[in-house]
This record gives structure tokens, C-alpha cells and sequence, in this order.
């Protein structure tokens, strides 16, 4: 990889000695054929200083307003040893070991090709190379930030401008669009992700970077973002701490902004040093079975529509409140001394002995969806590429997911037996007032003691009972569901993992290392495959000497 990186480097090092910059070419040109890295976000969001960041070094124009007024194309080279410097492409050959000096220049060859006015733009790039033994190889671009309105002094086409500059650089295919949004405005509002959309609408080779989260408004974190709910790409987000302008204007050092950021993520409370970041995208997996954009929510449905309804269909109430079983409870209820101005007494008795019976498919229901999570859990976790790497890790992941998961089934157990309880606890009386019924058999309490234990009459309560239970029936129907899916799936979609977080936020390095330990098998792999490879530059070399004794 660090092979190809380095070649990269040399062909884009010999196209601008060329002259091939690839912009105003009808040729097709091996500049554009080769990969790059744009950033892009809009004005101030923080472009320069994740650069200056990744060179580790104070060298761009700030302040406020446009700075970056022409692209900067950016190139990294490492090397073995000596001293950084920086090589202008428009003064090639000459060293620039004082990275202010390089500053300026970016300003006065800006303002050579602008004219001095700070408010225009121009699409003709800056070469700049920096050699250094810290850095890695690869090009990046430094692209003017995108603006919404022209303000005062600037042309009315200069939005358009800027946006067209940014396009022609990041429509390339084989360009990395490193996504800059700061996290104190409304990710809606990004400019970086409204223009890396239009290029890139799957999100294949876009990196969201999030700056300014020191800035974001109390309450308010960066959760949502950083793990791709907000908006999802196929590589994670990535959130920085980059130097504010009252860093810059007291000249704080690179090294030291970069100790404040880790320490600044160190102490955030919902932030962990990695592991966060490592784990979203199964997490993202679950709450994607779970919305039903991933295959398994289905089973959810099914549980509501088919299996809750056939098993209060089995209970059967009819059967329940047959003649013998009516007397039987009325007796009962009178014991020794039957009620004589009270016949509503058994109601309660008779409509809980037959409600009490729901309580059995209002549990088997939680269970079903409990085991159901489960299974979608498991199978997101074993989907996920990156755990399958650290076999400790997910092993506490699953453990901790499946204990929050019993967790939920356990409290929704008590929520639903406690939907039937209330059910039994109070009767609407309109109920049975309403009821079509003849007054004289049913519930007239003045009615003879003696005709009350007739059949036309226990016929008549049951038929009463049965009215009801029914329809208590239909409205648990509905209502269990709705405690199902509340207390367990949108429960386990907000926050399945939080506790687990919470412990692994606590966690010191070490005891995260032994998390992070990986699969035997992979490291053993990946030491066959490192010597293979070695084996293998071996061969090429042994190759090109033959061929170049020929
Ligand atoms: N507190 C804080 N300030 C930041 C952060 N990132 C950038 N800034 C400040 O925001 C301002 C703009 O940052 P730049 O890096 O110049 O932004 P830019 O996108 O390159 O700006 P233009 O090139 O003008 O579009 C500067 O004052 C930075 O110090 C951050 O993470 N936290």
C-alpha cells in the first residue's frame, strides 16, 4: 500500500512537472486518472485547519471571510530523514524551511493571480510539496469554501463559482471527498454534504468529518452524526477538535492542540477513546433490522397481525363462561350467604376469570418479539466486519446487548400483565347499561333471589360477561402491541448499547487493549501473508534483475 501511495506521488509530482494539471484538457489526462483527496465543506468550516492538522504543521492563510481563494493542491512526501521544507510548484527548486514564509507565499501567489482583493477567487491551483520523516505520502486539495450568498464587493456569480471549482474537482471518480461539517451549524444545512451528494450519492467514497465540537450548544452532542444516523456513508464518521482562532492568534502548537483534542474526547462523558467510534455500523445494522430496512422486522408484524390474534381467538370465552362454569362462580361468590341486593358482585368475579386467561398469549407475545430481537442482534453483530476481527469485544458487545434485551422483555412483562390487571380492576358499568337485555332476567337487582339462579337467567349473565370480555379483548388486542413495540423495539432502536457505552467509556487503555485483542487466527494469517508478500517483492526483484541483465 505504502508502495502504491509512493507511486502515486511520483506520477502526480511528474504531471505537474509537465504541466498536466488536468483542468482545461480535451485530452483525456493521467492527472485526472489519478486518486486524490479533495477537502470540501463551506467557508469556515474548518477546511485549513484539518489540514494543518494532518501536516501537523501552522502553514495555510486564516482568518475570516474567503481565505482559501484558489485550490491547493497539496503534496506529502515523506522521507527517510532532514529537516521539513516545502517546495512551491510555481518556484520549484526553491526550499522553504520556514512554514510562515510558506504562508505567505500562499497569500501573495493568491493574490498574484486574484489581484489584492481579498472577496475574489480563481480556479487555478496552488503546487505546494512538503517533505517531512513524519508524514505519510498522499495528495490532498485545499478547495475554496462554499458560500451561500455573494456579500458585499464579491460578483453575484461567485456561489456559482466556487461551486464549480469545487465540482470539477470532486466529480472525478477517483477522488476522496473529505466532507467537512462544522458541528455547531445544522447538518442539513452542510454544504459539503449537500455537494458530496450531488457527486457521490452512496456515500462510496466520501469521509464526513465533523469539526468545532467544543463549539456545539450545551445539551446538545454529536452522537447521531458521528454514527451515521443522521447521514449514513460507507466509511464511519470521523469528529475533530481542531484549534480555535484565539489558538491560532496565541500561536498554540500543533502538538498541543492535538494532546487538548484527545483529551478533550477522553473526557466526554458519551464519547470513548475509539471503541465508539468502531462500533457503529452494528449498531446502525440492528436499527436497520429493526426499521425493516434490513430483512427480520417482519417477524415483528407477524407476532401483532397472526399469532397474538389466533391465540386469543383459542381462548375460547364462550367456553369459559358456560352455564356450569357461571353458577359455579356465583355460587362461589354467595358462599353461605347469597347476595340480595347485589347481583353485580359476581360480574367482577366472572369477567376477571376470563380476562386473567389473556394474560397467557399477552406473554407468550413479549417472548416472542424478545426472541426475535435477539436473534436480529446476534445476526447484526455477526454481520459486522469489524468485530469479527476482536472476538472479545463482541463477545461483551452480545453479552451486553442480550442482557439489555432481557431487561426490556422483563419490564414489558410487568407493562402488559399490568394492562390486563387494569382491565380487571375497573368495569365500564356503561357497558352493561347499554347492553340490549331483557331488565327482568339480568341485572334488575330487585329481582327475586330465587330466579336468580335460573338457567334463563345464568344464560342471560353469561351472554352479558361474554359481550364484555370481547370487547375488552379486541381493545388489548390493539394495546398490547402497542407496549410491545414500545417497551421492546423502539426501546432496543434508542438504546440497546447505552449502558454498555457507559461501561467502556469508563474503561482504562489496558483494560480496552484486552477488549481489542484479536483473533488468533487473523494474526497468524496475517503474518503468512506479510511474509508471502515479502516473498514476492523478493521474486520481482530477482525478475527485474534478470531482465535488465538481458
Ligand atoms: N473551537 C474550534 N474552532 C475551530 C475548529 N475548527 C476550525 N475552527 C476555527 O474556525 C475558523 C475557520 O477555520 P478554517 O480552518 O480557516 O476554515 P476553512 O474552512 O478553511 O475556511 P475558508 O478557507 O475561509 O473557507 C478558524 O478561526 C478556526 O480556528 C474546531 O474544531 N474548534
Amino acid at each position: 500500500m505504502e508502495n502504491l501511495r509512493a507511486l502515486v506521488n511520483r506520477l502526480q509530482k511528474a504531471c505537474t512537472t509537465l504541466g498536466d494539471h488536468g483542468e482545461n484538457s480535451t485530452l483525456p489526462t493521467l492527472w485526472d486518472a489519478l486518486p486524490s483527496i479533495a477537502v470540501v465543506g463551506g467557508q469556515s468550516s474548518g477546511k485549513s485547519s484539518v489540514l494543518d492538522s494532518i501536516v501537523g504543521r501552522d502553514f495555510l492563510p486564516r482568518g475570516s471571510g474567503i481565505v482559501t481563494r484558489r485550490p491547493l493542491i497539496l503534496q506529502l512526501n515523506r522521507i527517510d530523514q532532514g529537516r521539513d521544507y516545502a517546495e512551491f510548484g510555481h518556484h520549484a527548486g526553491q526550499k522553504f524551511t520556514d512554514f510562515v514564509a510558506v504562508r505567505r507565499e500562499i497569500s501573495d501567489t493568491t493574490d498574484r493571480e486574484t489581484g489584492r482583493s481579498k472577496k475574489l477567487i480563481s480556479s487555478v491551483p496552488i503546487y505546494l510539496s512538503i517533505y517531512s520523516p513524519k508524514l505519510v505520502n498522499l495528495t490532498l486539495t485545499d478547495l475554496p469554501g462554499l458560500t451561500k450568498v455573494a456579500v458585499e464587493g464579491q460578483p453575484e456569480s461567485i456561489v456559482q463559482d466556487i461551486e464549480n471549482i469545487v465540482r470539477s474537482f470532486i466529480e472525478k471518480p477517483n477522488c476522496i471527498i473529505l466532507a467537512i461539517s462544522p458541528a455547531n451549524q445544522d447538518l442539513a444545512t452542510s454544504d459539503a454534504i449537500r455537494m458530496s451528494r450531488e457527486v457521490d450519492p452512496r456515500g462510496e467514497r466520501t469521509i464526513g468529518v465533523l469539526t468545532k465540537i467544543d463549539l456545539m450548544d450545551k445539551g446538545t452532542d454529536a452522537i447521531d452524526i458521528l454514527e451515521g444516523r443522521s447521514y449514513k456513508l460507507q466509511f464511519p464518521w470521523i469528529g475533530v477538535v481542531n484549534r480555535s482562532q484565539a489558538d491560532i492568534n496565541t500561536s498554540v502548537d500543533m502538538i498541543a492542540a492535538r494532546l487538548r483534542e484527545q483529551e478533550y474526547f477522553a473526557n466526554s462523558p458519551l464519547e470513548t477513546p475509539g471503541g465508539r467510534h468502531q462500533i457503529p455500523d452494528s449498531w446502525n445494522s440492528i436499527a436497520e433490522h429493526l426499521d425493516g430496512v434490513r430483512p427480520g422486522s417482519e417477524k415483528v408484524s407477524n407476532v401483532f397481525d397472526n399469532l397474538l390474534p389466533a391465540a386469543l381467538e383459542k381462548l375460547r370465552f364462550e367456553k369459559q363462561l358456560s352455564m356450569d362454569n357461571v353458577r359455579k362462580i356465583i355460587t362461589e361468590a354467595d358462599g353461605y350467604q347469597p347476595h340480595l341486593l347485589a347481583p353485580e358482585k359476581w360480574y367482577p368475579r366472572l369477567i376477571e376469570s376470563s380476562l386473567a386467561t389473556i394474560k397467557g398469549p399477552a406473554e407468550a407475545a413479549v417472548e416472542a418479539v424478545h426472541r426475535i430481537l435477539k436473534d436480529l442482534v446476534h445476526k447484526a453483530i455477526s454481520e459486522t466486519e469489524e468485530l469479527k476481527q476482536y472476538p472479545s469485544l463482541r463477545n461483551k458487545f452480545s453479552l451486553a446487548a442480550v442482557e439489555s434485551l432481557e431487561q426490556m422483555r422483563d419490564e414489558n412483562k410487568k407493562t402488559t400483565l399490568r394492562l390486563v390487571d387494569m382491565e380487571c380492576g375497573y368495569l365500564n358499568v356503561d357497558f352493561f347499561r347499554k347492553l340490549p337485555q331483557d331488565i327482568g332476567k339480568g341485572g334488575n337487582p330487585t329481582q327475586s333471589i330465587f330466579d336468580r339462579y335460573k338457567d334463563s337467567y345464568l344464560q342471560q349473565v353469561a351472554s352479558n360477561v361474554l359481550s364484555y370480555v370481547n370487547m375488552v379483548c379486541a381493545t388489548l388486542r390493539n394495546s398490547i402491541p402497542k407496549s410491545i413495540a414500545h417497551s421492546q423495539v423502539c426501546a432496543a432502536k434508542r438504546s440497546l448499547l447505552d449502558h454498555f457505552f457507559v461501561e467502556l467509556g469508563r474503561k482504562e487503555g489496558k483494560q480496552l487493549d484486552t477488549l481489542l485483542d484479536e483473533d488468533p487466527d487473523l494474526i497468524q494469517r496475517r503474518i503468512s501473508l506479510a511474509k508471502r508478500l515479502e516473498l514476492y517483492n523478493a521474486a520481482q526483484a530477482e525478475i527485474d534483475t534478470v531482465a535488465w541483465s538481458k
